[in-house]
C-alpha cells in the first residue's frame, strides 16, 4: 500500500503543477471515500488542501465520524450548513410544479437526493474558484463502473484520484492512512435519506462488484445485473451527445 499511496500523492501534486491550481478541495462525509481522499489530499498539499463538510439533514452520527476523519487526517475544514438552502430551493421548485399540475411525488425522494448531491458540488467549486482549486472526487472503480453517482453532483468534479480501485482497495489504503476503525467498518451510504444503504439500494453487494471488476467468477444473474447498470449508466461517463451541422 505504501506505494500505491506514493504514487497517488505524486499523480495529485503533478495535477496540481499542471493545471495551476494552487491546491486542493474535497468533501468530507465521514464515508470512506471521502475519508482516503482527504488523507491523500493532504499528503500531497499539506499546506493547500481542504475539506468541507456540508451537513443536509446529515445524522450526529455521519457528522461525527467526517470530524473523526478530519481530525485523522490534520486536513485544513470548514463545515457549511446546506440543509435550509436545499429544503428552500426543494420547496420553490416544488410549488411552481404543483401550482402548474406538473408534480410528480414518486419521484420526489430521488430528486431531493440528486439536488443535495449537485447543491454540494456548487459549494466545492465556489471554494475552488475562491481558492484557485481543483475540485478532487471519490468515486472508486465500484461506484464508477455501476455509475452509482448523481451526474454532476458527486460526479462533478475535476480529478478522480482512487477510481482504479475496488472498494476492498480503498479499505485497504483506508486502513494503511491510519482511517479511523469506526469509518473503516461502517456500512457505505450516500447518506441521501434515511436509512439509505449503498449495498441495499443496488440490490448487490460490493464484494460482487470487486469481484466482477477483477474479473473473477460471479454468478450469472448478478453478472447482467452489473452489466446493466454500467449500459444504463454510461451517458454519465461519456462526452455529451452533441449534434453536428457536418453531413
Ligand atoms: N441515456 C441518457 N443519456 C443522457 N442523459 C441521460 C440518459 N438517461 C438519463 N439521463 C439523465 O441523467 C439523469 C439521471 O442520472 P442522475 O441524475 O445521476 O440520477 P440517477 O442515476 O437516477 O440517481 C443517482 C443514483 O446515484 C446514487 N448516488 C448519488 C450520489 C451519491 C452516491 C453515493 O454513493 O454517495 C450515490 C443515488 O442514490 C442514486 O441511486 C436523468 O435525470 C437525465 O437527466
Ligand atoms: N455530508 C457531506 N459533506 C461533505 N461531502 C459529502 C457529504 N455527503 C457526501 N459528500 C461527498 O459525496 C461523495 C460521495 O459520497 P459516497 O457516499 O459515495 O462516499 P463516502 O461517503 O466518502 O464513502 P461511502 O461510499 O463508503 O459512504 C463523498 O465522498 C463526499 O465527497
Ligand atoms: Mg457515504
Amino acid at each position: 500500500m505504501q506505494k500505491e499511496v506514493e504514487s497517488i500523492v505524486s499523480w495529485l501534486q503533478m495535477q496540481v503543477e499542471k493545471t495551476g491550481v494552487e491546491g486542493l478541495v474535497v468533501g468530507i462525509s465521514g464515508g470512506i471515500d471521502s475519508a482516503v481522499v482527504a488523507a491523500l489530499i493532504k499528503k500531497a498539499c499539506p499546506e493547500n488542501s481542504l475539506g468541507v463538510i456540508m451537513p443536509i439533514h446529515t445524522s450526529e452520527g455521519s457528522l461525527k465520524d467526517a470530524e473523526a476523519v478530519v481530525q485523522a487526517c490534520g486536513i485544513d475544514h470548514i463545515t457549511i450548513d446546506l440543509t435550509e438552502t436545499r429544503d428552500n430551493m426543494y420547496n420553490v421548485i416544488q410549488s411552481k410544479l404543483e401550482t402548474n399540475h406538473m408534480y410528480q411525488e414518486k419521484n420526489e425522494q430521488m430528486a431531493k437526493a440528486n439536488l443535495s448531491a449537485r447543491l454540494r458540488m456548487s459549494t466545492l467549486y465556489t471554494i475552488a474558484t475562491n481558492h484557485n482549486y481543483l475540485v478532487v472526487g471519490t468515486d472508486n472503480a465500484a461506484e464508477w463502473y455501476t455509475g452509482y453517482f448523481t451526474k454532476y453532483g458527486d460526479g462533478g468534479v475535476d480529478i478522480l484520484p482512487i477510481v482504479e480501485f475496488t472498494k476492498g482497495e480503498v479499505k485497504e489504503l483506508a486502513a494503511y492512512l491510519n482511517i479511523p476503525s469506526s469509518v473503516l467498518n461502517k456500512q457505505p451510504s450516500a447518506d441521501l435519506w434515511e436509512g439509505q444503504s449503498d449495498e441495499k439500494e443496488m440490490g448487490i453487494r460490493y464484494a460482487t462488484i470487486d469481484a466482477y471488476l477483477k474479473g473473477e467468477d460471479v454468478p450469472k444473474a448478478e453478472r447482467e445485473k452489473i452489466e446493466m447498470m454500467h449500459r444504463r449508466t454510461a451517458h454519465k461517463r461519456e462526452t455529451l451527445p452533441s449534434f453536428s451541422r457536418k453531413k
